[in-house]
């Protein structure tokens, strides 16, 4: 490299690689990288690689509607082998993603699916709730992941087994818990994805050889039938993969509501004005957990090109992070950030680039989130019936450590003396 390059390029010489520095700091490993910048982004290694990240709502746009910011290279094997599975739409780009993304959104954005989904998981709440009211401890988190694994695959048309609840449930939860650490959680995610995609695979073979049928019209039906950009049908692991893709980010939902009843304790009043304000505050309660509670840190996407974002280059290969975290707390953009105030929500829908948790820009277009409403649904509706329920909080660890990804109290919520309110 000539002197002129790296004067050019200083950082390219004189960053050490953050990759271990980001599994060991988690949620707060982005802030501090902040901390020590002037400019409008971080520059950093990740990977063996350049990498900047960005932040702010001109940072959204740039990286959703900068095409030469791609997917393919940018997520790293151990996150595919684990959270999202080789050959995701997550890793697609240009018509592959288009055509792939538009099967997602038909399925996951159809008010009339949510609804119908809404109802199975209130109702798996309402049976499994009946059981809480005899006594025993109630691990909220464990729960939720039990009943909405349940209602999932039932909703997807999914057969599955009243005695396989626990170990899908168990495998779905270990396929998000352990993505972003290099321990015994790691191997867990890899098993539980080998076994949750050998199952479906076994599954998809049946119906497309005619064994079995898939209930038409249904999200199963739908996936095994998908057409890709080439017009053939997606190949039998892909088609495992993306099936997990719809049932383990609706389990990962129960992260969230632990979230929920960790908020109902530290701000006891929020159990009152969900009771009194019914579902349209509830709405307004789930976009607030989704905004406070730490979940994905940042998404990433890789330049093709020399890039430029506020008058700074970023040179071709660099890996793009915009800080989803970091926007979602920027007082820039939120009135006392760190408080939590559904309030900010009540009465409208928050703006397409303002609430980031899940991504931003426009969901069939880019790679944005197309379960957020199921998200934003489900979260309301099971906050609203927690907030109903009456118990008691027994001596628990309700810490919430910000160097595990994702994180959770560590308690999971633990409920007592579950009685149904008034
Ligand atoms: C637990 C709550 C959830 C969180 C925190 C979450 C978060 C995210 C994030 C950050 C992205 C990446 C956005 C980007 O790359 O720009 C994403 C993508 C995605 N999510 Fe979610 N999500 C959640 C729930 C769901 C649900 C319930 C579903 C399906 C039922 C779902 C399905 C997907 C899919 C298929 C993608 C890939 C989209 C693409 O690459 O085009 N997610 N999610």
């Amino acid at each position: 490299m000539n002197a002129l390059r790296l004067l050019k390029n200083p950082m390219r010489v004189r960053e050490p690689d953050q990759t271990l520095p980001l599994l060991a700091d988690g949620y707060r490993w982005l802030p501090a990288q902040w901390e020590q910048t002037d400019g409008p982004m971080v520059r950093t290694r990740l990977m063996g690689r350049p990498a900047v990240a960005v932040r702010g709502p001109e940072a959204v746009r740039f990286f959703y509607e900068e095409p030469r910011i791609e997917r393919h290279d940018a997520l790293p094997g151990p996150v595919l082998s684990t959270l999202f599975g080789h050959g995701a739409v997550h890793t697609l780009d240009g018509r592959d993603h288009q055509v792939r993304k538009a099967m997602f959104v038909d399925l996951l954005k159809d008010p009339d699916r949510v609804e119908a989904l809404a109802s199975t998981v209130g109702a798996a709440w309402d049976t499994a709730a009946e059981q809480w009211t005899d006594g025993r401890r109630v691990v909220l988190f464990d729960e939720s992941a039990r009943l909405l694994t349940r209602a999932v695959c039932r909703w997807a048309g999914l057969p599955l087994d009243a005695s396989r609840v626990d170990d899908v449930t168990r495998d779905l939860v270990a396929m998000v818990d352990g993505f972003a650490t290099a321990g015994p959680r790691h191997i867990r995610a890899r098993r539980a994805r080998r076994r949750a995609e050998q199952g479906l695979m076994r599954l998809v073979t049946r119906i497309r050889t005619g064994e079995r049928k898939a209930d038409p019209g249904s999200v199963l039906d739908a996936v095994v039938h998908h057409q890709g950009a080439d017009g053939l049908l997606i190949d039998t692991h892909t088609t495992a993969v993306e099936l997990l893709n719809i049932l383990r980010p609706t389990v990962a939902i129960s992260w969230f509501v632990a979230f929920a009843g960790h908020a109902l304790h530290e701000w006891p009043d929020q159990k009152r004005l969900l009771r009194e304000g019914g579902e349209e505050y509830a709405r307004a309660f789930a976009h607030e957990v989704r905004r406070h509670y730490p979940f994905a840190p940042f998404v990433a996407g890789v330049a093709q090109e020399e890039l430029h974002h506020r008058g700074e280059p970023i040179e071709a290969g660099t890996l793009v992070l915009l800080d989803l975290y970091g926007h979602d707390h920027d007082a820039e953009l939120w009135v006392r950030p760190d408080d939590f105030d559904p309030g900010r929500f009540t009465g409208r829908t928050p703006e397409r680039d303002e609430l980031i948790p899940q991504g931003g820009g426009d969901a069939s277009a880019g790679h944005r989130c197309p379960g957020e409403d199921i998200t934003v649904r489900l979260l309301g509706l099971l906050s609203l019936r927690l907030a109903r329920l009456e118990y008691r909080m027994p001596a628990q660890d309700l810490r919430i450590p910000l160097e595990r990804i994702p994180t959770r109290p560590k308690s999971g919520v633990v409920l007592g003396d579950v009685r149904y309110g008034d």
